[in-house]
């Protein structure tokens, strides 16, 4: 991998019910790091992390960095730390026993992800062929059993993969993304503005097998900024309308929230994201960041 490269796996779930929800993101080259923006030497293997969020009435937040003998990986499977992710060819099983910071308390347990479908081909993110995305799983049905803290549920979820050949904030200034759950299949919208003042606006419609189709590109909607750290979230939908139910993370430089909007003809309920890469440079934010991602060499 490039210097100042990177590799990551997110899964993000919510549960039937809508009282639960989860994102894990398991990092070779941890772009939103202050270690690995310092780091001289920019090695990928360097700055492995397994960040975990749950959401609902327990709240957890686990980022923990670990260096490159904390790593062990095959073609199906990676291990960072304590934790795993494994690939069995139908399920990819994802094994936590982290802690969160400031305060060390623990989170344990299984989270298994089935994909209904797995997609055709990944997408550029710029104009040069860096960076990757490729949305395999959009749509999958998911189990979460932990014991720390004590709580199973199921529900449905979303699985992709981003890999670079250089560091983010080098060629993107902002993004925003989201995904919905339709009831047959999904959609996904990913908005990037790069550092050359150009933009890419993705709309992508799957079916539930996994094939894409064309859908009319949904209109720009508006959005509040998030309550504390004021992060503009704009979006897309239907008629130009959407708001949100709940906000699952307020960073200096990172929001992720729960939609209510309409994509395609339906009502949604998108996982939604906006990144601000000028944010996530600025020293103070950069002095922020290790309270809540400590780095431990093992
Ligand atoms: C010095 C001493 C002792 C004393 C000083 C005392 C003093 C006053 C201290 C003050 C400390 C303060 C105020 C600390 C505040 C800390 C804060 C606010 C930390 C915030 C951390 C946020 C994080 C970590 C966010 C991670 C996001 C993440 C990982 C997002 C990942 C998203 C991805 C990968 C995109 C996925 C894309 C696709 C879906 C397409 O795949």
């Amino acid at each position: 991998m490039a210097r100042g490269g990177y590799v990551w796996w997110y899964v993000d779930a919510l549960s039937e019910d809508g009282r639960h929800g989860l994102t894990v993101i398991a990092f070779i080259g941890s772009v939103f790091s202050p270690y690995y923006v310092q780091n001289a030497k920019q090695d990928p293997f360097n700055h492995c992390a397994v960040n975990v969020v749950l959401y609902g009435a327990d709240k957890r937040f686990t980022m923990t960095e670990r260096n490159a003998r904390s790593l062990t990986r095959d073609a199906t499977s990676i291990a960072i730390g304590p934790s795993s992710l494994d690939w069995d060819g139908s399920v990819l099983t994802i094994r936590l026993d982290e802690r969160g910071a400031p305060i060390p308390r623990a989170l344990r347990g299984t989270v298994r992800v089935r994909p209904k479908a797995i997609t055709a081909q990944p997408f550029t993110l710029d104009a040069h062929g860096l960076h990757r995305w490729w949305p395999m799983a959009p749509s999958c049905e998911v189990e979460a059993a932990f014991t720390a803290p004590d709580l199973t549920w199921r529900g449905s979820g979303y699985l992709d993969t981003n890999d670079g050949d250089g560091r983010l904030e080098d060629s993107f200034s902002d993004w925003t993304w989201c995904r919905a759950t339709m009831k047959r299949g999904s959609a996904i919208l990913y908005d990037v503005n790069r550092k050359d003042g150009s933009s890419q606006n993705l709309t992508l419609r799957f079916d539930a097998d996994g094939s894409r189709r064309d859908i009319r590109p949904p209109l720009a909607a508006d959005l509040p900024k998030t309550r504390f750290w004021k992060m503009p979230r704009p979006t897309r939908s239907d008629d130009g309308r959407a708001s949100v139910v709940e906000t699952f993370e307020d960073t200096p430089f990172y929001a992720r929230s729960l939609l209510a909007s309409t994509l395609d003809g339906e009502a949604v309920r998108p996982v939604h994201e906006s990144l601000s890469l000028g944010r996530f440079r600025n020293p103070a934010v950069q002095f922020m960041l290790p309270f809540r991602m400590p780095r431990r060499i093992g």
